[in-house]
């Protein structure tokens, strides 16, 4: 595997709402260029948090550090994630970062051509007609990009927004559930077109599924959440335990 992408070291996140307060802490999570990291994990246990952390969304409240280091124009960047300012959050999103939201997040009145296409065209970067067919014809799209998103089933819609993440062939995918709502061989598709791109493109990609069966013999690395519950809902307290590589977690036993 590749230069290091990610460095978390005591970061902590704290979300409350009507009194109930939940918070992930992360002691140490590395992630590589070229990794293929699965995050498993019961509901609630904060996935998607830690995506959202990732993903330049969410700031941490508090970071020993938490650093991303990016390679553009053949030039190593390295920012600080917190306290980083928006705009440059930004700009590193668009440029750097291919995200598959759970929600599928697609606008409804973009055709799936132009919901695909719009990340690539923000970013500025070109995609040849090839590589536009290579890429729905592995996710099963041909016949459908003329449409409006909500004339999709919601399979379709999450392929779409898988296509989006993918298109401009991003340094770092995110991906929170992207085979939610598939059927297994498309699922397996799926999976595998984010494992080429981390075998053949050094793409580092963090994979959030409910379904461990699908990621266990690939996964270079498996994030694991250790719950502990304060009262009957009040407090929610996660720790992540590390990013365990796969050769690890076989010693350990492998406990979701
Ligand atoms: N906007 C918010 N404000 C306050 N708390 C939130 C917010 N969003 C999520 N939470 C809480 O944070 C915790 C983690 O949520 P998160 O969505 O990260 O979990 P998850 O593991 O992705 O769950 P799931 O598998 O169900 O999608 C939950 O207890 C949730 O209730």
């Amino acid at each position: 595997m590749g230069d290091i992408v990610y460095t978390l070291r005591e970061v902590e996140k704290v979300r409350s709402k009507g009194g109930v307060t939940f918070t992930l802490r992360i002691p140490h999570l590395e992630i590589r260029r070229g990794e293929f990291c699965s995050v498993v994990g019961a509901s609630g246990c904060g996935k998607s948090t830690l995506l959202d952390m990732l993903a330049l969304v969410l700031e941490p409240t508090r970071a020993g550090h938490f650093s991303l280091r990016m390679v553009r124009g053949g030039k190593v960047e390295e920012c600080a994630v917190l306290g980083l300012a928006e705009n440059r959050a930004a700009r590193i999103r668009r440029s750097t970062i291919g995200y598959v939201l759970q929600s599928g997040g697609l606008l409804s009145f973009l055709s799936v051509r132009e919901n695909i296409l719009l990340t690539a065209q923000i970013s500025g970067i070109k995609v040849t007609q090839a590589e536009f067919i290579a890429l729905i014809d592995v996710l099963g799209l041909g016949d459908q990009l003329d449409k409006k998103p909500q004339y999709l089933s919601g399979g379709q819609r999450q392929r779409v927004a898988v296509a989006r993440a993918l298109i401009h062939r991003p340094m770092i995918i995110l991906a929170d559930e992207p085979t939610a709502a598939v059927d297994y061989p498309t699922a397996l598709d799926i999976r595998d077109e984010l494992h080429g791109l981390a075998r053949q493109m050094g793409t580092a990609v963090i994979m959030v599924t409910h379904d461990r069966s699908l990621v266990a013999d690939i996964a270079d690395s498996r994030v694991r959440f250790a719950v502990t519950r304060i009262g009957r809902t009040e407090t929610l307290s996660t720790a992540l335990i590390g990013a365990e590589t796969a050769e690890a977690e076989n010693l350990v036993g492998g406990a979701a």
